[in-house]
């Protein structure tokens, strides 16, 4: 896409292995350069700098440094869970748009103090949800928005993969044996770094499923997790939202150790999302080409081709310069304010696995 001037680009700390991915965004962008990457290892930064031809003065592993030495227009945050809210406090002031890969943050506090420090620049920072760009789940929004199911009344969601340690960026593989070894070493399976599959994944069905149910919260969450011998995190959480009358229960379930990887293959039960509504449902499979669609008109279920994203909305980095040349509003599932609410069930949830019972929403 054309854009009216060129965007420089830093991508600082490679903890998500997304941090290949979004680069390499970057580097398809015709309006886009990658001037720069941070990060403490050299080694995790290598396959970066040799995908991309960078030069020996645009690697850094003080990303102070690199942020003062090439003055970005965006800095892409990949830090893990547990560090979002002090790399953007951190990162704030050097007057850079902000992308954060998912999830939003470790608590609620976290994520306010994100809001806040970003507040104070006159920049913008999204939240960077991959599934947010998958055109099942962008076809499901569209034909809710234009009434096709009525009001959304219940969201149902399932996913995961087969564990963080199975794939690098760009989804490259890695064998259970060798993911087996690094477990624990990586900070995934660490309770202090805020790893865990519910940290991981919950993020993702709680943010798009507020999006789906256009901005609603639930008064109360009740979630249990698995409880595995040996790891510190869990693989495995099941979590209910009890919204007011009359919408119902809606449910989110995440898990580490899906029979297959969802990218490859389908798993079951399938990653992604069914959606009940007052006149119809919507089921919505990651990565599928089609969402299947149930209405009073024509209750036998059956497929819906999934759109085409529209240029300026086919990913994080596009859109994130397309608005900032247009002024467009954003993809709701980046914006800080939707993603807020999904942090509030994502706190609540924590809490309520902790203490064994039912909690009331908490945050404001
Ligand atoms: O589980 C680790 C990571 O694997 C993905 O499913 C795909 O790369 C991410 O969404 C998640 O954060």
């Amino acid at each position: 896409m054309s854009t009216s001037r060129l965007y420089n680009v830093v991508g600082i700390n490679f903890d998500h292995m997304h941090m290949g991915d979004l680069l390499r965004q970057v580097h398809e962008h015709p309006g886009a350069r990658l001037v720069g990457i941070a990060d403490q290892s050299r080694e995790r930064m290598a396959s970066t700098v040799a995908a991309f031809g960078l030069t020996e003065d645009q690697v850094f592993t003080d990303w102070q440094l690199c942020l003062e030495t090439t003055k970005p227009d965006i800095a892409i945050l990949c830090p893990k869970t547990a560090e979002h809210g002090q790399a953007v406090v951190e990162v704030a002031p050097y007057q850079t748009h902000v992308l954060v890969e998912k999830p939003f943050a470790a608590t609620l506090a976290d994520a306010d103090r994100m809001i806040a420090a970003m507040a104070a620049t006159s920049k913008t920072m999204i939240i960077n949800w991959p599934l947010a760009w998958y055109p099942p789940h962008v076809t499901t929004k569209r034909l809710i928005a234009e009434g096709t199911i009525g009001e959304v009344l219940e969201v149902h969601y399932y996913d995961g993969n087969r564990g963080p340690l199975r794939h690098i960026a760009d989804k490259v593989e890695i064998t259970e044996e060798e993911a087996n070894r690094q477990k624990s070493q990586a900070w995934w399976y660490q309770r202090e770094a805020a790893g865990g599959s519910l940290q991981d994944y919950l993020g993702y069905g709680v943010t798009l499923g507020t999006w789906f149910l256009d901005g609603r919260k639930p008064l109360e969450v009740t979630c249990v997790t698995d409880n595995k011998p040996g790891l510190e995190v869990d693989e495995h959480s099941i979590m209910v939202c009890r919204y007011a009358s009359p919408y119902g229960l809606s449910k989110f379930e995440t898990r580490w150790g899906t029979f297959t990887d969802p990218w490859t293959l389908q798993p079951q039960p399938k990653c992604g999302f069914v959606v009940l509504g007052t006149h119809g449902t919507i089921s919505s499979y990651d990565y599928e080409p089609v969402i299947r669609l149930q209405t009073r008109e024509r209750p036998e279920t059956h497929e819906v081709p999934v759109d085409t994203l529209a240029p300026g909305w086919r990913n994080p980095i596009e859109h994130l310069i397309h608005h900032l040349e247009t002024g467009c509003a954003l993809h709701g599932p980046l914006d800080p304010a939707l993603c807020r609410i999904g942090q509030q069930i994502v706190d609540s949830a924590v809490l309520s696995a902790r203490e064994r019972r039912t909690v009331t929403l908490l945050g404001e």
